[in-house]
């Protein structure tokens, strides 16, 4: 039976990240994809010019019209952009049940310029993060939820364990803004077990996408079956492999190649 998979989150139309990530990531993991739009950027390889917000009710009209009728076999949350969208999807998510959940905790760019305010930043920690099968962040993120600087694996690991009390279930803190041989490490807390998943550091600067295509296939590996831990060794092998075959596209940081099988590898 055709396995479905949920994304709620932002629209890049470059196409690198968001829900255009999101969609093709669940399509490489013959996953039905279905989306909820939460906010529509200006956005392309060089940076986010502008930003449209949809309603709340707009946003959760969307997961109830594909819950009630297609159904869903994991969810993930990706820019959720302001309090109201949070509160929002927060309480649609615990109404219905949309578990296993993925929440993606789009707060920091890469850069590490803040994309969402502090009172959303409240939001998401108290009503979404504690309701997340897997919680993402990133070095910046993960900065942000823990209080902590970090710079290192003991940073990364002590991070993970703080970030963990604030309720969900497991954390990974993504390393790809991490620097030297730390790159490309992340660092998994589930209560119980401390994990290091590493792959491979990918010499390419095209990464953009990196955080929303693993944790749509962490989504996807969930929803098609597999434990919350080989669900993220699946997702980082294959964020690893579309770093391999990133696409140099626009002026700046090119997405990662989704469907790399069907691509020239053109990593330097
Ligand atoms: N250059 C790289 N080589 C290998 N893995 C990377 C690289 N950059 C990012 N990653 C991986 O991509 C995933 C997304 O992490 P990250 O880029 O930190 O997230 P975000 O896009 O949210 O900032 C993580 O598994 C991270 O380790
Ligand atoms: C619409 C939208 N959502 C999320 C992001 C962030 O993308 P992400 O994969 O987390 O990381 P970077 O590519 O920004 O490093 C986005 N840019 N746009």
């Amino acid at each position: 039976m055709t396995k479905k998979a949920l994304t709620i989150a932002g629209s890049d139309s470059g196409g690198g990240a968001g829900i255009q990530a999101d969609l093709r990531t669940f399509s490489f993991h013959c996953v039905h994809g279905m989306s909820a739009v939460t906010c529509v950027t200006a956005q392309n390889t060089q940076g986010v010019s502008r930003v449209d917000a949809l309603s709340p009710e707009a946003v959760t009209a969307q997961v109830r019209a594909v819950v009630t009728d297609i159904g869903v076999d994991g969810t993930k949350t990706g820019m959720l952009l302001n309090e109201g969208i949070i509160e929002a999807v927060a309480e649609v998510v615990q109404e219905l049940g949309i578990y296993p959940l993925v929440v993606d905790p789009v707060m920091v760019s890469r850069t590490g310029a803040q994309l969402i305010d502090d009172r959303a930043i409240a939001t998401l920690t108290s009503c979404l993060l504690p309701q997340a099968t897997i919680l993402t962040p990133n070095r910046y993120e993960a900065q942000i939820l823990s209080g902590l600087e970090l710079n290192n694996l003991a940073d990364m690991k002590q991070a993970a364990q703080k970030i963990h009390q604030l309720g969900s279930k497991a954390v990974l803190v993504k390393g790809g803004g991490m620097t030297g041989a730390l790159k490309g490490v992340d660092v998994w807390f589930d209560g119980d077990t401390l994990t290091v998943f590493k792959t491979e550091t990918v010499a390419t600067p095209h990464t953009h996408g990196t955080g929303c295509t693993l944790s749509a296939a962490i989504a996807a590996q969930l929803a098609l079956g597999a434990s919350p831990s080989d669900a993220v060794e699946q997702g980082k092998n294959y964020v690893t492999q579309a770093l391999h075959y990133a696409i140099p596209l626009g002026q700046g940081t090119g997405p990662v190649g989704h469907f790399f099988p069907l691509l020239p590898d053109l990593a330097p």
